[in-house]
């Protein structure tokens, strides 16, 4: 199996209203598990994974380069990068919540391939059951679930995934770290996540971030088996980050 990076940014650099938000981010995710992405409250992760995928804001300007398997993703728009492989959860999950679940995923589908209702009603068995109900009454766990699942419906080369953990119950937690981890037996996970349980349940590689730039890069337990490391790096103790 290759060993090349599914993912390369080097030298990211996002400016947004005048805030130069990263400031020559480098890293890459491993084209197989979950590389996660870390970092104290308004470091950049989200701002990353957005310049991945083509969402930095119409005011924001991104330098630096992408670049998946040799093909530069900088500057592409975002249908184009889903179409080809990349696919998005975001943070506030975007459901519609107007839309029943059935529509939500149906508006998912790409032209000219066949969408994987099978795979994600075997991970999610409730999104089949509640088909008809609209989006905006499922609880915030479900909301997560048909998140994913729609990402999940097309096939991908690479997920993105940010905090699909927070503000979620204990119990849905796990449930959603589960789901997580069998996605990524098929294919790698780029993961912002908060919750260091979570982190040590699914994550091999770690990124931290401080300040816009890259302060930490290695193995994701080596950096959750070191308080000190860990308090330095997130600001926050290890202890409890057994699932
Ligand atoms: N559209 C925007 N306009 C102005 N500032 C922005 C914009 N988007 C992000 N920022 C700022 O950029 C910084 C990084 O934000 P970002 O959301 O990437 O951080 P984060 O690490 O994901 O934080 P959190 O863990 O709190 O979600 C923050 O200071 C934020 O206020």
């Amino acid at each position: 199996m290759s060993t090349e990076p599914i993912l390369t940014v080097e030298d990211l650099s996002v400016r947004i209203a005048g805030l130069h938000i990263l400031q020559g981010v480098s890293f890459t995710v491993a084209p197989t598990g979950v590389t996660v992405l870390l970092g104290r409250n308004g470091v950049g992760k989200t701002t990353t994974l957005r310049a991945i995928i083509g969402l930095t804001p119409r005011n924001g300007e991104v330098r630096g380069a992408i670049r998946t398997g040799g093909r530069s993703l900088t500057g592409q728009p975002t249908h184009k990068l889903v179409r080809g492989g990349l696919g998005y959860v975001p943070e506030d999950r975007c459901v519609f919540a107007g839309l029943t679940v059935a529509e939500n995923l149906r508006l998912a589908e790409q032209r000219g391939t066949a969408p994987a209702y099978d795979k994600v009603y075997e991970l999610f068995p409730e999104l089949d059951r509640r088909g008809r109900q609209r989006a905006g009454s499922l609880s915030g766990g479900q909301q997560q679930m048909l998140a994913i699942g729609r990402v999940l419906l097309n096939d991908n080369r690479l997920l993105l995934v940010d905090e699909p953990t927070k503000g979620l119950a204990p119990k849905v937690v796990t449930e959603v770290a589960e789901v997580l981890e069998r996605v990524a037996v098929t294919v790698p996970v780029l993961l912002v996540e908060q919750n260091l349980a979570v982190v040590r349940r699914l994550a091999q590689a770690a990124i931290v971030l401080d300040a816009g730039r890259v302060a930490w890069t290695g193995d994701a337990r080596q950096l959750l088996e070191e308080p000190a490391l860990t308090k330095s790096l997130l600001g926050v103790g290890s202890s409890g980050v057994h699932a």
